[in-house]
């Protein structure tokens, strides 16, 4: 079976203490009176658990050998108060300790949340969005697990350690220092442990990313998994990231368990060396059975916190191992941000103009080479060119999605590197060929570009996009819910609700990117009407594949291999004979019926 890719390594340079330590301040403080409340909870517990070994030497001492009545009722009232002092302060404790760990789960969700959604488009492209959704999910509840389990269940039980040991010393101390001895040597799994589940921990995380990046377009594309009748493949391919992932589950376990085997070894010891000293003292005369059980049975209690809190350790070590991806997500500085001081493009006319623009992805992938580009306000300007030219690279620097390598892009004059990126978004409506729709309603779908508008002006902008009468038609007209990208709708609906969103917004400049390439005929020409409409008063730089929706723009730019090659009319561009002229052509000649499909001759009865 294939393996995953390895997982990357730690995104920050934070040591365990560190991350620990932000954790702590940055996450717990704000918790006080939780912690003491819950402390006071971990201290009753521990105080009753000590209780235990000297209501049994009463039990064995008074009643089995003394056979005294009169401490009957007493001791098993003790008992029960006991018991019901560990329940109650056990309950209150796991309450109050989850509330912390859910509190501070929300909070790192909220600051991932926060830092992601201001981030850049191109940071977003290059992590696939199953890790981002697994930070969110997996790594937070690793981190929820070492708060609120393991710290807890060490604070839990370092007190009562400390309480049992106390007892053990004040029961014997000779016996207590014979039981005592093996505790250092517990130390050891804590350590090795440690780094090799760190290690674990963070391909398993990796291999939980890709697994919700995989499951993710799996659903999404669900339609073509069956028109090609994928089912069987894809159950393959799944199979072998599921199993990846168990195995790397099952391996952090046996990391885990490690120190499960050599603690049982450890208390073995201790007991049978204390049954050894302490059980030929009572053989001897010189110590009473009820004393010498009481002592094995705290001892046995001491054994098991510590076992636990050896246990712990590990959920520790994946917490601060998941910590460290949130940390590293927190602190990520978007590349595009606001200059100090950006000034704030009012009501713009809309002339935009790109001067001399460089662009490439990445270091050896220039995708726009020197490109300039003048759009006067209110005037309409098309971009065509084969695939892969770069049309969709430059309409995405207008909004500032990226900057240019070098360069300028401007709006209103204004280098849109010296405005805000909220004003100069403000200015844009887009169109693109992929509607963004939302599980929502068809209203709050169309008011996502203003949000508070009044049913009128909703209204007013689906009647603009050829949209009011198919919403008119639904169950539940503008409150019917559309599914997840609106699946309940046609393309051509979806595309007329997302220029209904551009119409409510009302910008001065509108960026068209294939809006009408995927739609058929009709759907194409109500779009294309509605378009019509919304391009009235507004400056619109349009790409489309078909050339007919472009013939009437008032200047077309061919762009070529991240050049433009070509400026011009419809007419003068046809005239000139080349690139455009050739792509004419070709769509004109695919436009018109084959011989197959043409009309077959009548014959004529002579
Ligand atoms: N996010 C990205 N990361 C890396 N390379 C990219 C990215 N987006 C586009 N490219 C590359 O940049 C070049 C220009 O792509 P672009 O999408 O701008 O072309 P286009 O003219 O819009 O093509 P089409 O008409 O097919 O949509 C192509 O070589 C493409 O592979």
């Amino acid at each position: 079976m294939s393996k995953l890719p390895r997982a990357p390594r730690a995104p920050g340079q934070l040591t365990d203490w560190q991350i620990a330590k932000r954790l702590l301040t940055d996450h717990m403080k704000g918790h006080f009176w939780r912690f003491v409340i819950a402390f006071a909870c971990l201290f009753a517990t521990a105080a009753a658990s000590s209780a235990i070994p000297f209501v049994s030497q009463h039990i064995l001492d008074g009643i089995f050998t003394d056979r005294r009545t009169d401490l009957l009722v007493p001791i098993s009232l003790l008992v029960i108060a006991v018991f019901f002092v560990r329940g109650g302060a056990t309950y209150g404790f796991t309450v109050v300790m989850n509330s912390i760990g859910r509190r501070i789960v929300g909070d790192l969700q909220m600051r991932m949340f926060r830092a992601k959604i201001w981030d850049d488009l191109a940071s977003f492209h290059a992590t696939a969005s199953g890790h981002l959704v697994s930070q969110f999910t997996f790594n937070v509840q690793a981190v929820l697990g070492a708060v609120s389990t393991s710290a807890a269940a060490i604070g839990r039980d370092a007190m009562t350690l400390v309480g049992l040991v106390a007892a053990m010393f004040y029961q014997d101390w000779r016996l207590a220092l014979i039981a005592s001895v093996t505790f250092p040597l517990s130390v050891y799994p804590l350590i090795k442990v440690g780094r090799d589940l760190r290690k674990v921990t963070r391909k398993s995380q990796f291999g939980m990313g890709e697994m919700t990046s995989y499951l993710t377009q799996v659903f999404q594309g669900i339609r073509h998994v069956k028109a090609y009748n994928a089912e069987q493949r894809t159950i393959t391919a799944t199979e072998k990231i599921v199993w990846s992932v168990s195995r790397m589950m099952q391996r952090m376990t046996k990391i885990k368990s490690y120190n499960a085997p050599f603690m049982e070894v450890l208390s073995g010891v201790a007991i049978g060396a204390v049954i050894y000293y302490g059980g030929g003292q009572v053989i001897a005369g010189n110590r009473t059975t009820g004393s010498f059980f009481a002592f094995v049975l705290a001892l046995m209690l001491t054994y098991d916190p510590l076992k636990r809190i050896v246990n712990t350790w590990g959920s520790i070590q994946q917490g601060i191992t998941a910590a460290e991806g949130i940390f590293a997500m927190i602190d990520k500085r978007p590349g595009i941000v606001d200059r100090p001081g950006a000034a704030v493009i009012e009501k713009a006319t809309g002339a935009i103009a790109l001067e001399d623009v460089h662009f490439s992805y990445g270091p050896s992938i220039p995708a726009l080479r020197g490109v300039s580009i003048e759009i006067p306000a209110g005037r309409t300007v098309a971009l065509v060119g084969p695939s892969g030219a770069g049309k969709s690279t430059l309409l995405n620097l207008i909004p500032r999605f990226y900057d240019p390598t070098s360069g300028a892009v401007r709006v209103e004059g204004h280098d849109i590197r010296d405005v805000t990126q909220h004003s100069l978004r403000e200015q844009i409506g887009l169109v693109s060929q992929e509607t963004t729709l939302f599980d929502a309603s068809v209203r709050d779908n169309i008011a996502y570009a203003r949000p508070g508008a009044s049913q009128e002006e909703i209204e007013a902008a689906a009647r603009g996009a050829a949209a009011h009468d198919f919403i008119a038609s639904l169950p539940q007209g503008y409150d019917t819910q559309i599914g997840e990208h609106g699946v309940r709708l046609s393309g051509g609906q979806r595309q007329r609700l997302s220029i209904a969103r551009a119409m409510l917004k009302n910008a001065p400049i509108l960026l068209l990117d294939e809006a009408t390439s995927a739609l058929d005929t009709e759907s194409e020409r109500l779009v294309q009407d509605a378009l019509t409409r919304l391009m009235v008063g507004r400056t619109t730089l349009m790409i489309a594949h078909r050339l007919s929706t472009v013939r009437s723009a008032d200047l077309i730019y061919v762009m070529d291999q991240g050049q433009i090659t070509e400026i011009g009319s419809h007419a003068e561009l046809l005239q000139r004979g080349g690139l455009y002229a050739r792509l004419w052509l070709m769509q004109t000649a695919e436009d018109e019926p084959s011989e197959a499909e043409a009309p077959l001759p009548v014959a004529v009865a002579g």
